[in-house]
């Protein structure tokens, strides 16, 4: 008989996408994303961190005072990283798991790139404008999202 306790496509994803939140060097949200075609093969991931050549050792990680000094003018979200990591063309009518629910930035990427559902995990800044443009986004541009359902399972890595 087959093993029992294998995980379904979601937490399957959705667990590359919180491996993938190890990688950012935010002290504030560690964000991850992981894009999977409708035949669920990974396209993408990414996480949150700084551009090219902008070393996140120099770049300011605050969240407050002059926006020069802060990180958002210049960090990179997850899932415009997972979309930018992603150099194929099969990315249409993909799907898109994120720790925490995209942005109106991000959300016209994944609107124009023709990414068909989000399926996230947090949702915290559901009541900030951003994230209501969001919604507005994507409800008018038919693009579904969906919360994640946690399958009750912890994972340990030893690396
Ligand atoms: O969709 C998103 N994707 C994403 O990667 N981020 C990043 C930008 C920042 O590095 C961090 C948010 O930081 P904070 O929670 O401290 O404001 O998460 C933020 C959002 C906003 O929802
Ligand atoms: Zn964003």
């Amino acid at each position: 008989m087959k093993k029992q306790d294998y995980i379904n496509w979601d937490a399957y994803f959705m667990g590359i996408a919180l491996l993938s939140t190890n990688r950012s060097k935010d002290p504030g949200t560690s964000v991850g994303a992981c894009i999977v075609s409708q035949d669920n093969k990974i396209l993408s991931v990414g996480y949150n961190g700084m551009p090219y050549g902008c070393s996140d050792d120099e770049y300011p990680w605050e969240r407050e005072g002059d926006p020069f000094d802060t990180k958002y003018f210049y960090v990179c979200h997850a899932e415009l990283n997972a979309i930018l990591n992603y150099t194929g063309t099969d990315i249409k009518g993909s799907k898109v798991y994120v720790t925490l629910f995209p942005c109106n930035e991000c959300t016209k990427a994944i609107i124009q790139k023709g990414i068909a559902e989000i399926i996230y995990m947090d949702d915290k800044y559901a009541h900030t404008p951003a994230v209501l443009a969001s919604k507005r986004m994507l409800t008018s541009a038919g693009v579904k999202f969906t919360k994640y359902t946690p399958i009750g399972k912890d994972i340990t890595l030893s690396l």
